[in-house]
């Protein structure tokens, strides 16, 4: 069975869209007693149509059928499964509501399915506010529609197998990443980083954090069977958010933290292959003017927070009292009381670190 999401018109915000379906995904992964019950269809090799939640709407569009009101279980909602029609259930998988229900959705409706179950649960899905479930029994595939498009479930191995793939991707990428910010402290130290040394980190940022996105809707998918992965998903993002949201408060003309975000958002909704293009990089950070050879001044907010003694919150007032890393460095050595001044408690440890990390001292 293949993850799918068949594109539909949509008549909702694609935001509020994307959390239903998550919610759905999340309803019916494994280890829930819904996808228990769906299974136990495909492997009885029976079909099944499911409405769940918006009721009132559901049983307006129908007719016949049992009237049931019956506590819901895996169980009874595979034996009811047996039967012709539909099967009403609440929104909270509580009461099975009616059983061999007739559905008579607007006909009018578009759908891009084919065969009379699946067209009536897309066509359901978009007249209601409904999870609808349809398992076809010819295909032995369960597909999840909310607003009319259609998420089809993979079992837990084929979901594995993608997991596998990506995480493999995942770790050549934090590699990569990791030697990308090695360089980039030091050309920071040396006051030599040019943008095109920061559309390249960015650019690894992006390839990592879509990864990770990518990582996220499989846990998802994975249900109860997706906590190891999402303990290895830890050790490859750890805290890169982070350290990426400091890098562009580093380099960008505003250095606020919302402004950060916001170019962040930006650049994750943009192709990673655009994300090359130091014009377009420089342009989101704020200096439409600069080329790849531009040199760029970092307020050493990602290398500040890389030593020890200096604390959460710390590297902000460092970076509010000397303006730029290059200016603390000028400064470390002729002042070092300065330091003392911002709160630090060993200026000294904090000067040797970064000579250390500059490689200027042993
Ligand atoms: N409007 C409807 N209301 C309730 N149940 C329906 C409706 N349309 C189809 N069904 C159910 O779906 C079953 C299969 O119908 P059909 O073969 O036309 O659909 P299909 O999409 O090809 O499904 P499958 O892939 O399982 O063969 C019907 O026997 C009936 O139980």
């Amino acid at each position: 069975m293949e993850g799918t999401e068949r594109a539909f018109e949509a008549s909702e915000p694609v935001q509020d869209f994307k959390e239903r379906m998550r919610s759905a995904i999340r309803q019916t992964a494994p280890g829930t007693s819904l996808r228990h019950a769906l299974d136990m269809i495909i492997a009885g090799h029976l079909g099944a149509l499911i409405c769940i939640g918006d009721t009132d709407a559901v049983l307006a569009t129908g007719d016949d059928g049992f009237c049931l009101d019956i506590s819901f279980t895996a169980n009874r909602l595979f034996e009811l499964s047996k039967m012709d029609g539909a099967i009403v259930v609440d929104k909270g998988l509580t009461q099975i509501l009616r059983a061999n229900y007739h559905l008579n959705p607007d006909p009018s409706l578009p759908t891009s399915e084919t065969g009379m179950r699946h067209r009536t649960a897309a066509r359901m899905s978009l007249l209601t506010n409904a999870m609808v479930i349809s398992v076809s029994e010819r295909r032995q595939v369960v597909t999840v529609y909310i607003d009319g498009r259609g998420h089809s479930l993979r079992s837990v191995s084929e979901i594995m197998s993608s997991v596998n793939q990506l995480l493999v991707s995942l770790q050549s990428t934090r590699t990569q990443l990791d030697r990308a910010l090695l360089r980039l402290t030091t050309l920071e130290l040396d006051n030599y980083v040019t943008l095109s040394d920061i559309t390249e980190t960015i650019y690894l940022f992006e390839v990592l954090m879509t990864a990770a996105d990518e990582l996220d809707n499989l846990i998802l998918e994975l249900g109860t069977k997706g906590k190891t992965i999402a303990m290895q998903r830890e050790e490859f993002i750890g805290d890169m958010s982070d350290v990426y949201t400091l890098l562009i408060r580093d380099y960008a003309n505003d250095s606020s933290e919302e402004n950060a975000l916001a170019i962040r958002a930006t650049l994750h909704e943009t192709a990673n292959d655009k994300l090359r293009s130091s014009k377009r990089v420089g342009a989101l950070l704020g200096f439409d003017e600069h080329n790849e050879d531009s040199i760029m001044h970092s307020l050493g907010l990602r290398t500040l927070s890389n030593v020890s003694v200096v604390r959460k919150g710390m590297a902000d007032k460092i970076v509010d009292e000397y303006g730029s890393l290059q200016q603390l460095l000028d400064d470390i050595e002729q002042n070092p009381a300065r330091l003392d001044r911002v709160g630090v408690e060993n200026p000294s440890i904090l000067a040797d670190s970064l000579y250390r990390m500059w490689g200027k001292r042993a």
